[in-house]
């Protein structure tokens, strides 16, 4: 397998333009050919050694795709995934020989949004955890029951709960074994696939402090997908936000939610809930006008235009790039006014700014 340049030693995973078409939905009236749906268009951002990276837009904006495609599911139209290994070399994640596939999927693991069904309801907690450890042959068979009630304890569960079924759990408890099945194989990436949205707010808040304390002990890097903003604030270091398939801002998550550069993450802030009755007042919710685009139809330009008040010429004919902007990066072609101006200058009269 050959060598890809090496990635900086403090980026985990790299991805450049990574690109999904799925082919076009058919329907027995449409005389003309449909279109591809560009499910994830052109994306690209890294993942940091040890930091939260969280992954959100709204339903359909192309968060599982992009899941799906580092963890093989999908293969991509375009682009690269390349992944820094143990040793420090960097593989295409699209080029794996059989030997990488294996070691990168102990490395990579997957806690999904519900923990109901992703775990198998016959098996008890020691079968469930311990398949892990056997497929992997990652502890000899005697020692198995042992290393799960120990997983199991850093889990915050009592090691006596090994031998329980899944129903005999609450939704916070299964959620756990399902950390605890991902922790098995020693990862340093943890993909949360909306893994706290199916709890309630107080289980929810557990379970982040848990993830939290797991990243510190064991040294994990995790990429949080979640529509949930006020999860993605409390945990998250950095923040990707998608738009019908592509990046529309990159920044911390300490600059995102102190002024968002792009006209749709400033939508999408507005409607977090804010505590303080004070600045509830000050802060109106931005209702966007019209649906979310089509990704099989995505409109010219930038796709955000047909709902932006900030919309000019530009923004209609010229797709709008992804660009360093005071150490962001945002694919606006009016983020530099919106940055030194704010928005509500903006918006009063000079849009086209
Ligand atoms: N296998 C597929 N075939 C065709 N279209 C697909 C396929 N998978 C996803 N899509 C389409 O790609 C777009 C992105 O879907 P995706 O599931 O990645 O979005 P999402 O942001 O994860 O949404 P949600 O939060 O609802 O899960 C959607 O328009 C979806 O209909």
């Amino acid at each position: 397998m050959a060598e890809i340049p090496a990635l900086p030693p403090d980026v985990l995973l790299d991805v450049r333009g990574l690109t999904k078409l799925f082919p076009p939905r058919r329907s027995l009236f449409q005389r003309k050919a449909a279109n591809p749906v560009r499910a994830v268009e052109d994306v690209s951002f890294e993942i940091r050694q040890g930091e939260t990276l969280g992954l959100v837009g709204e339903s359909g904006c192309g968060k599982s795709t992009v899941t799906r495609l580092l963890l093989g599911i999908h293969r991509p139209t375009a682009g690269t995934m390349r992944y820094r290994r143990k040793d420090g070399g960097s593989v295409d994640l699209d080029r794996l020989s059989e030997d990488e596939r294996l070691a990168y999927c102990t490395d990579l693991r997957i806690v999904f949004q519900d923990p109901q069904s992703s775990l198998n309801p016959r098996l008890q907690v020691r079968d469930i955890v311990g398949e892990v450890l056997k497929v992997n042959k990652l502890v000899p068979p005697a020692e198995i029951e042992a290393k799960v009630r120990d997983l199991l304890a850093k889990v915050g569960l009592r090691p006596e709960y090994a031998r329980r079924y899944p129903h005999a759990f609450s939704g916070g408890e299964r959620q756990r074994v399902g950390i605890a099945r991902a922790l098995a194989t020693h990862p340093r990436l943890v993909v949360l696939d909306e893994a706290v949205s199916a709890l309630d707010v107080s289980v929810r808040a557990q379970t982040l402090n848990l993830l939290r304390d797991l990243q510190e002990e064991f040294g994990l890097t995790y990429l949080f997908v979640s529509h949930d903003l006020s999860v993605i604030e409390y945990i998250c270091d950095r923040v990707v936000v998608m738009y019908v398939g592509q990046v529309v801002e990159i920044a911390t998550s300490e600059a995102l939610f102190a002024r968002p550069l792009h006209p749709y993450t400033e939508a999408l802030l507005s409607a977090l809930p804010i505590p303080d009755p004070a600045q509830r007042r000050q802060n109106r919710r931005i209702r966007l006008p019209g649906e979310v685009a089509d990704p099989a139809n995505r409109p010219p330009g930038c796709a955000f235009h047909p709902r932006c008040r900030f919309a000019t010429e530009a923004c209609r004919t010229t797709p709008p790039p992804l660009r360093d902007l005071r150490g962001r990066s945002v694919a606006c072609h009016h983020a530099e006014a919106l940055a030194l101006k704010g928005v509500e200058t903006i918006q009063t009269g000079h849009a086209n700014a």
